[in-house]
């Protein structure tokens, strides 16, 4: 079984991991706090420079924690590359962190030192700022993972003001205002183009304004030991690893994979088309669509290439309970996966067969649409204990299956992690960004835009893929992230050949 493993470059962590590994690199391994900020700026200057125009005129906004001596570095560095440096310190400079102030000290021997170098202008408080400043580009060092509460006093009127201006924004570790953990604007963000994280992607970057706050987001290594690292919990989910290990070659058909589809009922019968079609493309064995009998005359004429089984009597047109033991042996004639919901609908003997199949049957299954309601409707609920479960709720089926209603991405993030370890499954819970959860308290995100997906019948083929790669043995976790990726290559290809495209879910099959 091929797993999903990040590596440390795509580590997520909070504010508080952040700082207990920064805590414990500096006292148990024994490199200098004053060596990781070095670090931190000249990486974030390395990048820079390849951005700004030659030599020109940038806006420092430092608050006095160890963010503005990241931003310090920087300003040293650009310095002497001929850039004009403006240094504007919100609350002061008699207050600055001690590596902060050690940067401060240098940033101004430099230009001491050398007089052919570019200016150096040091501004040391906010009213002393002049709002009409001319200048090239802004580095927001004001405030990082250190903020605890709403953004207080002069930050506030600099966040504003920046906002308000049409400069380039480069934030260091986080945008200035955008709360580590949760990505919530803390009462005023600062709206950046470019955001350098250093040591670890700061978790806030990627939830509810994150993404709109923080713009492109690049990561910086620091000289973390990658043991430390390991008390993150959350991964970005990225091609780079996800499609590491090429599929094995089937040499049978059913080999190949698979997948047995559990869906559509009269009036939903496209829900079930969508995905069995979408299973097919990925090149699988076999895709066998258990169906209604009623239905199967619309199956017949428009998925020639799909197996079909079905269940019940000619004029039964949903699942009922008393099929169950047919579908269950139907299931069970070939290994393979199974996905069950897409246009199943509510019919209440169809829920107490969904009920019914859930409690019983071993194999491994996927959970998607209607077969998720069913299972939300069940009061206390848990898988067999020899079968895998991948359940793919959209934010209103989460909420069904935990009983109550979802505050934010952060929330969700805490949930899906909390509900896959409590229930060890498996959860792809979908929304911006998606978020994989699995049974081992591990959570992966997505850092594109997802919002091209929220259509109609989006959710069919995706379930459809994943249950493909599951059908060929990949793990759960790594079909659900294949799919996802695959959705989002296509994506990314039919904009490219036109960008206003409107996408629809068969484009993606
Ligand atoms: N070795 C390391 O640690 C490394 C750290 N690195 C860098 O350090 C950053 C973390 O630095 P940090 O911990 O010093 O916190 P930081 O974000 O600069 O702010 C602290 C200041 O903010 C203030 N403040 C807080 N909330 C506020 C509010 N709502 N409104 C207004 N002010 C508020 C608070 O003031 P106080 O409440 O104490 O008066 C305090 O003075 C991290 O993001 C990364 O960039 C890298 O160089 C790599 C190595
Ligand atoms: N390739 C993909 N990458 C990321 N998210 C996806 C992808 N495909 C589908 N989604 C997610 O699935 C959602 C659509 O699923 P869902 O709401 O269940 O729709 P439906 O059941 O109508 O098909 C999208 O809003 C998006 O969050
Ligand atoms: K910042």
């Amino acid at each position: 079984m091929s797993s999903l493993i990040a590596p440390h470059s795509f580590y997520i962590s909070t504010s508080q991991e952040s700082q207990d590994i920064d805590a414990r690199t500096i006292q148990e391994f024994g490199i200098e706090s004053f060596t990781l900020m070095e670090v931190a700026g000249y990486s974030a200057f390395r990048d820079l420079i390849q951005r700004l125009q030659p030599k020109s005129h940038g806006l420092f906004f430092c608050g006095k924690g160890n963010n503005a001596g990241d931003a310090l570095v920087v300003a040293r560095y650009l310095l002497q590359h001929g850039f004009d440096i403006t240094a504007v310190f919100i609350s002061g400079t008699d207050d600055l962190s001690e590596d902060t102030r050690k940067n401060f000290q240098l940033l101004k021997r430099i230009k001491e030192a050398n007089s052919s170098i570019g200016s150096l202008t040091i501004i040391s408080s906010w009213n002393e700022f002049d709002l009409h400043t001319e200048a090239d580009f802004v580095i927001d060092g004001m405030l990082g993972t250190g903020l605890d509460s709403e953004v207080r006093g002069d930050y506030n009127k600099a966040i504003t003001w920046s906002n308000k201006e049409e400069l380039p924004v480069y934030a260091m570790d986080i945008p200035t205002g955008l709360h580590g953990d949760t990505g919530k604007v803390m009462g005023n963000a600062i709206s950046a183009d470019l955001t350098y994280s250093f040591g670890t992607l700061k978790q806030g970057l990627y939830l509810n304004d994150g993404p709109g706050k923080a713009g492109e987001v690049i990561y910086c290594e620091l000289p973390f030991p990658n043991h430390l690292k390991d008390i993150c919990s959350a991964y970005l989910l990225d091609d780079q690893y996800v499609l590491a290990e090429p599929d094995r070659s089937p040499r049978h058909k059913y080999e190949a994979g698979v997948l047995y589809v559990v869906a559509g009922s009269e009036g939903l019968t496209g829900a079930a088309m969508l995905a069995a079609q979408s299973a097919w493309a990925e090149g699988i064995g076999a895709v066998i669509l258990v169906c209604p009998h009623g239905n199967l005359p619309i199956y017949e004429k428009a998925l020639p290439q799909i197996i079909k089984k079905p269940i019940g009597e000619r004029d039964d047109y949903f699942f009922k309970e008393e099929h169950t033991e047919e579908v269950i042996a139907t299931i069970s004639e070939k290994k393979g996966k199974v996905l069950i919901g897409p246009g199943l609908g509510r019919n209440d003997s169809t829920i107490g067969f969904v009920q019914q199949l859930l409690e019983t049957n071993e194999g491994d299954m996927l959970l998607d649409a209607d077969g998720l309601w069913c299972l939300a409707q069940l009061k206390e609920w848990n898988k067999p204990k020899a079968s895998t479960w991948i359940l793919t709720p959209h934010p209103g089926e989460l909420s069904n299956l935990l009983g109550r209603s979802i505050e934010d991405d952060h929330d969700r993030l805490e949930s899906v992690k909390t509900l896959s370890t409590e229930k060890n499954v498996n959860i792809l819970s979908k929304g911006y960004p998606v978020i994989l959860g699995t049974p081992e308290a591990k959570a992966y995100l997505t850092s594109y835009d997802t919002r091209k997906f929220s259509r109609a019948g989006f959710g069919d083929v995706l379930a459809g893929k994943i249950g493909a790669f599951w059908s060929r043995d990949n793990s759960a976790a790594k079909s659900s992230a294949l799919a996802l990726l695959k959705g989002k290559h296509i994506l990314e290809n039919l904009l490219k050949a036109d960008s206003s495209r409107i996408v629809e879910p068969k484009d993606f099959i």
